[in-house]
């Protein structure tokens, strides 16, 4: 039976080993081995060689021996090394943040990235904040492909409802009430789902995790308009001030943390000459609609909880993906010289060349405003994105001071709206202080001339999670 040794990320030699094999080395497992051997339950994050967190459900693959146990903390392991830059092969960096407060850290990691072989471009958004190993909140330009600037969570996004006439009294307590059985799997036939969508290849994740809106920043929130700013805009689009909105923010679960596993495991770096490139592609390009499937799945299970008087459905009026890798658009700055494709990178960062309406979210946190966006200018100073959301301002072991007492309070924010977050741990963590202040972040964008202020949205119920 292989050994696999647990290493507290926060000293090194604290290290254990024990002896598993599937289906005993998923995250939850090793955490629960981790936790019973360090003799803490303040242990939350099993993170990978490198700093990928294992996810709940993913196996550990088979080739890695090793794991660093945190209680929160960033990652503090060895890095997973990269290529060397060659000598004269300068990236450009630009930051769009004038107001937007932008740690050192971020802008230390964005720098690191834009040295990496094949990397023309980096653009740091308003909402740019340090990960775990690369920055989020930034769009990349590189003549290859570096699976992990995309991260684990392959296709995450944002897509956006209409749900229902807003009632005559909005309670929101009551509404929040009805909101149950959304973590547990979806009772419905997820192959046919998927189906729908281009998903052909049935994977381990489709019947536990197809539906549900999973941990971390992710939510699911109803919301109403606040304001409009662009009349044409909110036209386009449909929204008046009169109905219920659903805002869903997913991903493709843990699903693109698998590919991501697969991927570090063989190469860090795929140029275009890379045989190993096509085939991430694929995997790439079927999670991004896993994740798109996924959410429109939320929204239907949400809206079958509300049980609100209207469309059988809700109406999907817009949709973006904010981690994944695309073709860059052609023009100045997208291929290169001799016409070889150039590929954009986009680790928290909402495309501002979407069709349709084009119009972009820009969400701020459970206890601030929303904003949705139209993109402007020919892209080229944005790489073709803009930011994906108010970016986080404090990490999540900082916001674990607050006193117990207040614990309570945090299920209603200063919006006047209510939170289902039955983890107090998630609850604490993903505070709207957590948060950049939105405001902020949409006037950089203005100010940048990347984006135009269309329609300004208030959240009424954030759901996360009910108690496991
Ligand atoms: N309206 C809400 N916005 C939220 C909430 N929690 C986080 N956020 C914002 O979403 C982005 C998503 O970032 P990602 O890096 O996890 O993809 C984040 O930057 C926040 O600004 C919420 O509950 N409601
Ligand atoms: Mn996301």
């Amino acid at each position: 039976m292989p050994a696999i040794t647990l290493i507290l990320n926060t000293n090194h030699t604290k290290q254990a080993v024990v002896w598993a094999t599937p289906p005993h080395t998923t995250g939850t497992a090793l955490l629960a081995q981790a936790q019973n051997k360090f003799r803490s339950k303040a242990l939350a994050t099993v993170f990978q060689r490198g700093g990928v967190a294992l996810g709940e459900d993913e196996q550990l693959p088979p080739e890695e021996d090793r794991v660093w146990i945190a209680k929160g903390e960033a990652y503090a392991g060895p890095p997973v090394t990269l290529p060397l830059r060659e000598p004269g092969d300068a990236a450009e960096v630009r930051i769009i943040a004038e107001r937007s407060f932008v740690s050192d850290e971020a802008l230390k990691q964005l720098e690191r990235v834009a040295s990496l072989p094949g990397v023309r471009v980096a653009v740091g958004m308003p909402d740019l904040h340090p990960g775990s190993r690369f920055p989020i909140g930034c769009a990349l330009v590189a003549d290859g492909v570096y699976p992990a600037l995309i991260g684990s969570d392959i296709g995450c996004g944002i897509s956006l409802y209409r749900l229902a006439s807003l009632p005559a009294r909005l309670d929101a307590a009551k509404l929040a009430a009805r909101l149950t059985g959304l973590d547990e799997p979806w009772a419905g036939d997820t192959r046919a789902w998927l189906e729908r969508y281009g998903v052909h290849q049935a994977t381990a994740f489709d019947d536990c995790s197809l539906g549900t809106v999973g941990g971390g920043n992710h939510f699911a929130e109803v919301c109403r308009v606040e304001s409009i700013t662009d009349e044409a805009g909110a036209r386009e689009l449909g929204m008046t001030e009169d109905e219920l909105y659903l805002m869903v923010h997913s991903g493709s679960r843990g699903l693109g943390s698998s590919i991501l596993s697969s991927q570090t495991a063989s190469s860090s770096y795929l140029p275009a000459s890379s045989p190993a490139l096509a085939p991430y592609l694929e995997q790439h390009d079927g999670a991004v609609l896993w994740a798109c499937a996924n959410r429109d799945l939320i929204a239907h299970r949400l809206s079958a909880c509300l049980g609100l008087p209207g469309e059988a459905e809700p109406q999907k009026l817009l949709e973006v993906t904010h981690n994944s890798v695309t073709p860059c658009p052609g023009g100045p700055g997208g291929d290169d010289a001799h016409g070889a494709r150039r590929w954009l990178h986009r680790k928290g960062a909402a495309p501002s060349d979407t069709t349709g309406t084009g119009i972009v979210p820009c969400p701020g946190s459970r206890g601030d405003f929303s904003w949705l966006l139209r993109p402007i200018g020919d892209g080229l100073l944005n790489a073709h994105s803009l930011a994906h959301g108010a970016g986080r301002l404090r990490a999540r072991s900082e916001m674990h001071t607050q006193p117990p007492s207040a614990r309570a309070k945090l299920v209603d924010t200063p919006l006047g709206s209510r939170v289902v977050c039955e983890d107090p741990a998630l609850l604490l963590e993903e505070r709207p202080e957590a948060y950049k202040a939105v405001e902020g972040v949409v006037g950089d964008m203005e100010a940048a001339g990347v984006a135009q202020r269309v329609l300004c949205l208030r959240p009424v119920v954030t759901y996360k999670c009910r108690a496991k």
